[in-house]
């Protein structure tokens, strides 16, 4: 049991989604039906008391709770704070309420999604304007902490805090920037923490990991001012503020001047240093993020060890924990199979890094022989590291050393343009789609078929080829301009290119929530990255086999295969990003020759990179560029390369994007109104541009008057000439009947479009 005082063993949240899915299938039952509501509240509370037990079993001694989600902390904590968007309000029931600002339904819109910091998971983005008040809502948390407390766990209730919460929130109705409410909503945390202590809570853990940001203005103050104000309740359980996801700089040092009690610091992403230099630490609890959150690789236990050797000299006492919530890593190594030993021995998902918080605990308590076994098993596994050869490829390395500008380089844009005008022979607001359609049921279950040999090759590519000429057939019907093959062979877009080059490790059951019910199996990349044949080819060639229309060429980029990917940790980034760049080059200088006119270059992923601190933007931003224009320079100024981004507000990579010059860009806006593109005017950007005209995230069915709305606000921005017409994003997560309709809704109001324009 947790001495209530202080702890020495934790994590600072864990996964959600259930070892196999088990709450993504719940939940989408529930949503079609199949199950009701108490049947997926038992499913979440076997998830809950699994987990708990597991961190029993690992150890540790303070355990979290309320991480729990049915689908997003962050809206969690829209309802903890009665900040729901009042759209909603008529829906009676909570969970329905809860589940339409999640997704929306007929009638109400859902919440906006974006990604979590530089994560590829997406939180609901709260809408906070001049009318919204605030009412505390605890039932879920004090629910979750008696479950706990039931359980015999040493539980720690946890909450996203207040400045994270507020500087994470959009304004709406014209209301200022929700950081102007801050005392307001500060009130609702102290009513919160007295419930909370009269639960009989030791502990709660407010997480800010905005204070590692530059996302605003004075965070460091505000970090002063509301945990001055936090700790000074008279009847409260001990706070332990935490930041992750990087160094928290000055705030540190603001935090540490507060009365809390505890500060969780990010060890993997933040340096000793920022700990040894604030003396009040003296005074404080410091959680050590000390094993990595965010990836795969299992940690240096002796390195690992001298670091908190060197932080336990500058504070008051020491407790050993992941950097941050385990929710961005898979559940269990031993879950895989046929990982050579090598590899395997490098690696530590969820289960291992419980394992590894506790084996550093006992070597800081009991000394380094206690656990000499574990440690010496440890050193022995990650020394193979150095010496494989697969970490080593010569001739990728000697190519990339004689790369040049004029490899990154492509003709002068206009001209490109004529070129490819004359070419493509393609009418006025060209009508398009992204690149997936509906991946249905019968697709997937021809993977699982395959993978469980039920099906052959033969009979899986019949099926994949069959797929394609019905989405062929469909575009044409419906008559769109440039054809997609709509990616059925594709599980996604970053794991089917991981599959199929050297460097990469693709696993069988280590997913990862990337939102709501969706899951994604992010590739390991732990070599040299080398392709070693044509990935997309043969699917493409067989497409455009079927139609005189063009069939645009679809490959994931670069930076997006990284930031999807758990990436190696003994070289930059960078350099890795490089690597896959030229695979990719490969790829497109191999469709060109095959008589592909256009090719996308997807990077939904370039936002989602950028440094959360202002100072690394522009060295992330030159190298992201680079590495986009290297994957596509290799092809001739008539070959129309697109690109595709999405999941973000671009405001602070629109000269990026410019700079990435794809001769087309199809960009999300369908929510924000077309602002991207008075922002790429700005810069002077004179290339093609499709903002999205609707968005997919949704089942809605846009109507072709409003479409012909967003494509009149569009061209008051974008000559005709340069516009392209489009959804958002891909369409693999809609329905087809859905997806039918909504696009011959967008191809009528673009030909309806083009009448206007005479
Ligand atoms: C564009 N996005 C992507 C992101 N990251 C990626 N790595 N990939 C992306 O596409 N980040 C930003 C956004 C996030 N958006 C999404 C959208 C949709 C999904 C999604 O639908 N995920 C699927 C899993 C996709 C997949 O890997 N499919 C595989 C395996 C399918 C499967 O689960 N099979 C079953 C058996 C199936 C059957 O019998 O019917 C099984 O194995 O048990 C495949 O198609 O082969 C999801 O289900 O969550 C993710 C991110
Ligand atoms: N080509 C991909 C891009 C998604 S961001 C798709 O259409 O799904
Ligand atoms: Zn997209």
């Amino acid at each position: 049991m947790s001495d209530p005082q202080t702890f020495t063993t934790t994590v600072l949240g864990t996964a959600r989604i259930g070892r196999n899915r088990e709450l993504k299938r719940a939940t989408e039952s529930y949503w079609a039906g199949r199950i009701d509501a108490a049947a997926l509240h038992d499913v979440a509370a076997t998830i809950r008391r699994d987990t708990t037990a597991d961190l029993i079993a690992a150890g540790l001694d303070s355990i979290p709770v309320n991480t729990f989600s049915y689908y997003d902390q962050m809206l969690d904590t829209a309802v903890l704070l009665g900040a729901l968007p009042p759209r909603y309000d008529d829906i009676a029931d909570d969970l329905d309420r809860y589940f339409a600002a999640a997704r929306g339904n007929a009638d109400v819109t859902p919440m906006e999604m974006t990604k979590w910091f530089d994560t590829n998971y997406h939180y609901l983005v709260p809408e906070i304007g001049p009318e919204t008040t605030f009412a505390l809502h605890p039932e879920k948390v004090l629910a979750e902490l008696a479950e706990a407390v039931a359980q015999g766990a040493p539980a720690r209730p946890v909450v996203i805090g207040p400045i994270t919460f507020l500087a994470l929130a959009k304004a709406v109705d014209g209301g200022a920037a929700p950081l102007g409410q801050l005392d307001e909503l500060v009130g609702v945390y102290e009513e919160l923490l007295a419930r909370l202590a009269d639960a009989g809570a030791d502990w709660v853990q407010i997480d800010e990991p905005v204070l590692v940001t530059d996302f605003a203005e004075g965070l460091p103050g505000l970090a002063a001012s509301v945990y001055q104000r936090l700790g000074e309740l008279s009847a409260r359980p001990k706070i332990l503020v935490a930041t992750y996801f990087g160094d928290a700089g000055a705030s540190l040092a603001a935090l540490a001047g507060t009365p809390v009690e505890g500060i969780a610091v990010d060890l993997v992403r933040g340096s000793v240093e920022s700990v040894a230099a604030v003396p009040a630490l003296a005074r404080k609890l410091v959680v050590a993020g000390i094993v990595n959150g965010r990836n795969v690789w299992r940690t240096d236990l002796d390195a690992a060890l001298a670091t908190l050797g060197t932080v336990l000299g500058s504070v008051g006492s020491l407790a050993v924990s992941t950097s941050c919530s385990t929710l961005h890593v898979p559940y269990a190594l031993t879950a895989e199979e046929g990982i050579d030993d090598n590899l395997r021995g490098w690696l530590a998902f969820a289960d291992e890094k419980f394992t590894e918080v506790a084996t550093l605990a006992a070597a800081l308590r009991d000394g380094r022989e206690a656990v000499a076994d574990r440690f010496e098993a440890s050193a022995a596994a990650l020394a193979t590291r150095a010496d494989d050869p697969r970490l080593n490829n010569t001739s990728v390395r000697e190519r990339l050393t004689a790369i040049t500008t004029a490899d990154i380089t492509r003709g002068d844009a206009a001209q490109r343009a004529a070129e490819q005008r004359a070419r493509l022979d393609l009418p006025e607001l060209p009508t398009t789609t992204i690149g997936s359609y509906p991946q249905t049921g019968d697709i997937r279950k021809a993977r699982a078929d395959l993978r469980a040999g039920r099906i052959d090759d033969a009979q899986y590519l019949t099926q994949m080829r069959q797929e394609i000429a019905d989405v062929i057939a469909l575009q044409e019907k419906i008559g769109l301009d440039v054809l997609v093959h709509g990616e059925p062979e594709r599980n996604d877009m970053v794991q089917y290119f991981a599959e199929q080059l050297d460097g990469f490790l693709s696993t069988q059951n280590a997913w990862v929530q990337s939102y709501g019910s969706r899951c994604v199996r992010p590739p390991i990349l732990f070599g040299d990255v080398v392709r070693t044949a044509p990935m997309t080819v043969d699917w493409i060639t067989y497409a455009q086999s079927l139609t005189d229309k063009p069939v645009k060429g679809m490959l994931t980029g670069p930076v997006t295969i990284l930031a999807w990917s758990f990436v190696r940790d003994d070289q930059p980034r960078s350099a890795s990003a490089f690597q896959i760049a030229l695979a990719i080059r490969d790829e497109t200088v191999d469709l060109e020759q095959a008589g592909i006119g256009i090719i996308q270059v997807d990077e939904p992923a370039l936002r989602e990179l950028l440094p959360l601190r202002d100072a690394d933007k522009a060295a992330y931003l030159k190298w992201a560029v680079d590495a986009f224009r290297l994957s596509t320079s290799g092809v001739d100024d008539g070959t129309q390369v697109h690109t595709h981004l999405c999941y973000s507000e671009f405001g602070e990579v629109i000269g990026a994007i410019a700079e990435l010059d794809a001769d087309v860009t199809s960009i999300e806006a369908a929510r924000s109104a077309m602002e991207v593109l008075d922002d790429l005017n700005a810069i002077g950007f004179s290339n093609g541009v499709g903002p999205g005209v609707y968005d997919i995230h949704s089942p809605r069915v846009p109507s072709t008057d409003e479409i012909v709305e967003s494509l009149r606000a569009a061209l008051k921005a974008v000559p005709a000439q340069r516009l392209w017409v489009n959804p958002d994003c891909g369409l693999k997560t809609r329905g087809t009947a859905e997806t039918v309709a909504s696009l011959n809704n967008l191809v009528a109001a673009a030909r309806s479009a083009r009448e206007s324009l005479g």
